[in-house]
């Protein structure tokens, strides 16, 4: 076939990487183990899945051993950085030992060696037919090769009957041959699901049909002709300037807030994975590659390991993520974008992962200082290692950075989690968030409006259970039934009969986790504790709060810290902490 294309990464030195053009073979492997442990690498170069990035040795690591910085944060900064992409080696080892160390004993119960029973079974037994079109090659002339990855490869090809007569298209070919497990089959069909489910968003790649043969499944969508993101990067230096990569960003947080809506995680976002339809300077982005993608219930968290080493979120590699996972790596993109370097950042796979777990990446170094405040802001947003202080894709569309009032917001199902807690409150949490509602900034404000807004409010201003079973509907397509999100009404079932202005809207959907991340949150807490004080600081007792908290008897001495002895109410120690709602044991535990 046609001509591939890849970089070889040269270590120059330290914190410098050259990418060069080799020509070879691009290579993603999407590694499924038995024990669902996956992960999709970068690229390497032809020879090799896993060669070393450092060709002369390890001599020339430009870290030192244990815990590795970002690479700006080592104070050399060189000003001739460029990101460049390789493998480190061996990842589903390096995980597992990363998880060993960290917990002596792993959250999910051991994970299994590769090659051990479970999870795959018998290539004997597995059950390779997917129920697909079988005249592709009657309806499809194949042309060159576009693109390749782990399973297959990508090739353009021409529809020779049927609606798409005449015109180019592309077509992800998997090999039958190396489904080997039954959770690689399942993860070709999911792959075709989602693609299928999520079609009609403009910056969803667009899915035509789905064919198969003996050897292989075909996967036919358009062809975007310009290329990867990641290309676009490196052709330009390594960076975007501030407003290009808005432009990215609002594409990829449009397109991620509508996967998320449906109830999808991507789990693989990086700029290997956005394409451009055409070469155009200008041209609309299209997310691809949904094999690691998976449907996930608003209130369900996923275990498995699965992602690309740089993108990868904190919270994946502790086993217990959601779709706050997808917006870590677009954080990660982000500032890839704006300063060149990747955040975090080591010479091994493990390196890199103790980077995510623990490291600051750097905002002090060339060129963050001459990057606005508004962009900084955003990114340390995405980055926080607590994933309920990250904004979400449909709130990052508000934020500052990329507000715009001629955009439209999408639905965000955050709304809908955080009402349903609210509506389990007790009423004295109630007031407490009522006040801090009260407290909020006008740009948490302009978030707010636009979901409410999205709920189109009744005449008498008021938004009640029909209003969100309307604006789910509205935005529903296959993925969200398959991901059974509008299960979550259930919970909302108590708006049927007591209707949410919009004071009391904002005082459900605020996040205490989201708002603690803010700059201004000190001050947003006092206000709101002064309104509290006025209006919702009752006389509590110890055993009253440890009630309200779901805390057990050992947590009264500290609670009573909590309470002014003057007076029996809440101080402005224990306001903070009832609105945060943390148990006294995740709070002794975290530092560990
Ligand atoms: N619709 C498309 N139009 C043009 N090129 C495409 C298209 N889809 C995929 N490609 C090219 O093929 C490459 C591989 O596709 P994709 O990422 O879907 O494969 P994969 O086997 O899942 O790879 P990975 O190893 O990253 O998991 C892409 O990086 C891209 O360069
Ligand atoms: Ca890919
Ligand atoms: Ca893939």
């Amino acid at each position: 076939m046609g001509q591939c294309y890849a970089k070889n990464v040269t270590v120059v030195g330290e914190n410098e990487e050259v990418i060069e053009n080799n020509g070879g073979g691009s290579y993603n492997q999407n590694q499924t183990s038995n024990n669902g442990v996956r992960n999709t690498p970068n690229r390497s170069s032809s020879t090799s899945p896993w060669p070393s990035p450092y060709p002369t040795g390890t001599n020339n690591s430009p870290l030192p051993g244990g815990v590795t910085p970002s690479p700006a944060r080592s104070g050399k900064s060189t000003p001739r950085r460029f990101f460049g992409k390789f493998p480190p080696p061996s990842p589903a080892k390096h995980i597992r030992a990363a998880l060993r160390k960290r917990t002596s004993k792993p959250k999910e119960g051991p994970i299994p060696e590769e090659g051990s029973e479970g999870g795959g079974g018998g290539e004997r037994q597995l059950d390779k037919s997917f129920g697909y079109r079988k005249d592709f090659m009657s309806k499809y002339e194949l042309g060159k090769e576009v693109g390749r990855g782990h399973f297959g490869h990508t090739c353009s090809a021409k529809a020779k009957k049927g609606e798409l007569k005449g015109h180019e298209v592309a077509v992800k070919i998997i090999s039958k041959a190396k489904m080997t497990t039954a959770i690689s089959i399942e993860d070709v069909r999911r792959e075709v699901k989602i693609l299928k489910g999520l079609a009609g968003h403009r910056n969803m790649v667009k899915f035509h049909d789905a064919c198969e043969d003996a050897n292989n499944v075909y996967i036919i969508m358009e062809l975007c002709e310009g290329g990867e993101l990641l290309d676009r990067i490196l052709s330009r230096g390594g960076r975007y300037p501030e407003h290009d990569a808005k432009t990215i960003i609002v594409q990829i947080l449009g397109v991620v807030a509508f996967c998320h809506l449906q109830g999808v995680v991507h789990r693989d976002l990086k700029p290997e994975n956005f394409l451009f339809t055409t070469r155009d300077e200008d041209s609309p982005l299209k997310i691809i590659d949904f094999g690691l993608s998976d449907f996930i219930r608003p209130d369900e968290r996923l275990n498995d390991i699965v992602g690309s080493a740089y993108y990868v979120a904190p919270e994946v590699l502790h086993r217990s993520y959601s779709l706050e996972a997808d917006i870590w790596s677009i954080g990660v993109i982000t500032y890839i974008l704006l300063c060149g370097s990747r955040p975090f950042w080591a010479r091994t796979e493990s390196g890199i992962f103790r980077a995510v777990l623990r490291a600051d990446p750097n905002f002090e170094d060339l060129p963050w200082p001459v990057v606005s405040p508004e962009a900084k802001d955003f990114v340390k947003r995405f980055l926080n290692k607590d994933h309920r202080k990250r904004m979400t894709a449909a709130q990052a569309l508000t934020h500052p950075w990329l507000r715009d009032e001629h955009r439209p917001v999408p639905l965000d199902i955050l709304i809908y989690k955080l009402v349903k807690s609210y509506l389990r409150a007790t009423p004295f949490k109630r007031a407490a968030l009522k006040a801090l509602s009260r407290a909020l900034t006008e740009d948490e404000l302009v978030y707010l409006r636009a979901q409410f807004k999205l709920l189109e409010p009744n005449r008498d201003g008021k938004v009640g259970l029909e209003n969100f079973k309307m604006a789910l509907v509205r935005y529903s397509t296959d993925a969200m039934k398959e991901s059974r999100v509008p299960d979550i009404l259930s919970a909302l079932e108590a708006l049927a009969y007591r209707k949410m202005d919009f004071e009391e809207f904002c005082a459900a959907s605020i996040s205490t986790y989201q708002l603690e991340a803010l700059d201004g949150w000190e001050h947003i807490a006092s206000t709101a504790f002064e309104f509290f004080e006025h209006e919702g600081n009752k006389v509590i007792s110890v055993e009253e709060l440890a009630r309200e908290m779901n805390l057990g008897l050992s947590s009264h001495t500290i609670l009573n810290d909590w309470i002014r002895p003057a007076d029996g109410k809440l101080s402005f120690l224990g306001y903070t902490k009832f609105l945060h709602g943390v148990t006294i044991r995740s709070s002794v535990t975290r530092h560990q």
